[in-house]
């Protein structure tokens, strides 16, 4: 059985992880930690994978809590930046620990982002639209930032320049934010959990890639996924894909 830590327990995502973890028949739940609780070699009483969903303001500095108390980490919290990562990587490293931090652990989502990203080098424009449930407190969602981030990548490797876009004025920014160039925009919306639409354009035709998380649920394949293929690597993997071997 694996001993499975969950911090932010009681959160939307966490209680969700909570049950699918004791639902798993290889699994156990063996620590709970949310607001206020303190993560020491103690407290995660002897748990192997620690599944964190808390919120971007601390997601951080319980990745570097559980690693000091030697349990690998799976990570689906929002917020992360490059220097948060380089920091989590250098103490993965050290502590030869393990840690997973994907945006989305949804197949429909991890998948959307491959295929976007394989589908940019062929279209002129690329433009992503994510839709969530308004108590999401952060924007764009990393699901987001993630894919424009692929779809800025795979138009560099294949030579694209700037995308047509003869906006003058946008006093509002109703073009969106940017991401490495790509606009984004972000929709909070009663009765979302979780959508995401890619639209790609050429002269003449358009390709749409759109994902939905109807229910929490969604994510629970991939976070369990993420657990059991986090145990023995070392170091900072980023991205469900990269367990998936995508
Ligand atoms: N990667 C993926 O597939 C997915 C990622 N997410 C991301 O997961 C994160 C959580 O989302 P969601 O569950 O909706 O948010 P919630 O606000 O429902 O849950 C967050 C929980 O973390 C708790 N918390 C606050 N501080 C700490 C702390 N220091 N240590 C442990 N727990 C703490 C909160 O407590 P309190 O309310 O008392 O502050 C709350 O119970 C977000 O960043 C979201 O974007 C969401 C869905 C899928
Ligand atoms: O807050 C959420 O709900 C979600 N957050 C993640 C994100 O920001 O991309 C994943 C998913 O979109 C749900």
């Amino acid at each position: 059985m694996i001993r499975v830590a969950v911090t932010g327990a009681k959160g939307r995502m966490g209680s969700t992880v909570v049950q699918a973890v004791t639902d798993a028949p290889d699994m156990e739940v063996v620590a709970l930690f949310d607001a206020g609780d303190e993560i020491t070699p103690q407290s995660v009483n002897g748990a192997q994978v620690a599944v964190d969903f808390s919120i971007p303001s601390v997601t951080e500095s319980n990745v570097h809590a559980l690693l000091d108390a030697g349990v690998d980490v799976v990570v689906g919290t929002t917020g992360w930046t490059e220097e948060s990562y380089a920091r989590v990587r250098e103490h993965a490293e050290a502590s030869g620990r393990a840690v997973l931090i994907a945006p989305n652990f949804a197949m429909g989502a991890v998948l959307a982002m491959k295929f976007a990203a394989m589908a940019a080098p062929y279209f002129e424009s690329a433009e992503v639209i994510e839709m969530h449930h308004p108590a999401k407190v952060d924007a764009p969602s990393g699901t987001a930032v993630a894919t424009a981030r692929g779809i800025a990548k795979a138009r560099a490797e294949a030579g694209l320049g700037e995308m047509p876009d003869a906006t003058e004025t946008d006093e509002l920014g109703s073009r969106g934010g940017r991401v490495d160039g790509i606009p984004v925009h972000a929709v909070r919306l009663r009765g979302l959990t979780a959508s995401e639409e890619i639209l790609l354009g050429n002269a003449g035709e358009q390709l749409v890639i759109r994902t939905d998380s109807f229910d929490r649920v969604s994510f629970m394949p991939g976070v369990l996924l993420g657990v059991r293929r986090v145990i023995g690597r070392t170091g900072l993997t980023i991205g469900l894909d990269q367990v998936m071997g995508l």
